[in-house]
């Protein structure tokens, strides 16, 4: 059984932070833990409080997990300001964990603040340098390099950008790019570009759709897959989610979690 470690923040509306992970993560079968950064009071229509952690909650929790049950491959999520994602950096390096996967969260659906503007120096000082994967969305990948993208060529300058951070890959995630038909994510090895295109499915409900791509990546890292492998796996596991997103809530619904396994008919392997 292999060991998967979400770091982030609660959703209380089960869509997108902790919940989208863990759910994910126990679709593909690795076990999942948590640390906590936040508790977040958020539903469909948008995020109503957001309450951090103290850093020795953060930092006590890792501690827990890493000393005992281990880690075969951790993410980040929300981490809200610059001593949380100082603490995270340093248990990472005290643990020497390699498969690191950060989505570096800035700003939920509804314009939310999920990360103070001051950490963004420290998300990149601190925590690129030390992630296999780095996964912004567009929004995010203009906040980390400075420049606007409208193109796949300024995907790809971004990329290049966010790369000589010390990310070792990066993925542009195309979810915000409303001119095109398709949903295209950018991935960068520091030398070869692949472009992940599926068609874009019409819906509102795309709550926790970041969460969730990064969590499947997460899995199947854990899993022993290549990092190639791991964004295609994850990319079915994400298209399959919000092509049968969930009506509930008034606003953006939940990306559905299940199916991935249904479509696919999956047997529960515990390497499938
Ligand atoms: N409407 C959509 N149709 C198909 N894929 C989508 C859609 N919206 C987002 N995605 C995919 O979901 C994943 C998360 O992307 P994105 O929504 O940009 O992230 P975030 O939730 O961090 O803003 C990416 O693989 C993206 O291509
Ligand atoms: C607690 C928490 N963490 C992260 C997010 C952002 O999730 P994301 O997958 O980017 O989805 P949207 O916010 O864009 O729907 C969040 N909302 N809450």
């Amino acid at each position: 059984m292999k060991r998967a470690m979400t770091i982030a923040g609660s959703d209380s509306g089960g869509g997108a932070g902790i919940q989208a992970d863990l759910k994910t993560f126990q679709e593909l079968k690795v076990f999942g833990m948590s640390a906590l950064t936040a508790v977040t009071a958020q539903n469909t229509l948008g995020v109503q409080a957001v309450f951090p952690m103290e850093v020795e909650a953060v930092a006590e929790q890792i501690q827990s997990v890493g000393e005992d049950i281990g880690v075969d491959a951790l993410k980040t999520g929300m981490l809200f300001n610059a001593e949380i994602i100082e603490t995270v950096a340093e248990k990472i390096k005290y643990f020497a964990w390699e498969k690191v996967v950060v989505d570096p969260v800035m700003i939920a659906k509804g314009g939310a603040s999920l990360l103070q503007q001051e950490a963004v120096s420290a998300l990149k000082d601190h925590l690129l340098p030390l992630c296999l994967v780095v996964t912004p969305n567009i929004p995010e990948a203009e906040v980390l390099t400075g420049m606007t993208i409208l193109s796949h060529d300024d995907k790809k300058e971004a990329a290049r950008r966010i790369h000589a951070l010390g990310a070792k890959n990066v993925v542009i995630k195309g979810g915000h790019d409303l001119n095109t038909n398709e949903s295209v994510d950018l991935l960068f090895n520091g030398a070869d570009f692949e472009f992940f295109s599926v068609p874009r499915i019409e819906t509102k409900n795309t709550h926790g759709t970041g969460c969730t791509f990064s969590a499947a990546i997460t899995a199947q890292l854990a899993k022993g897959l290549t990092v190639y492998d791991a964004v295609s796996v994850a990319k079915e596991f994400i298209h399959a989610a919000i092509g049968n997103s969930l009506n509930i809530g008034q606003g953006h619904g939940p990306t559905n979690h299940w199916a991935f396994n249904r479509e696919k008919g999956r047997l529960a392997t515990w390497h499938g």
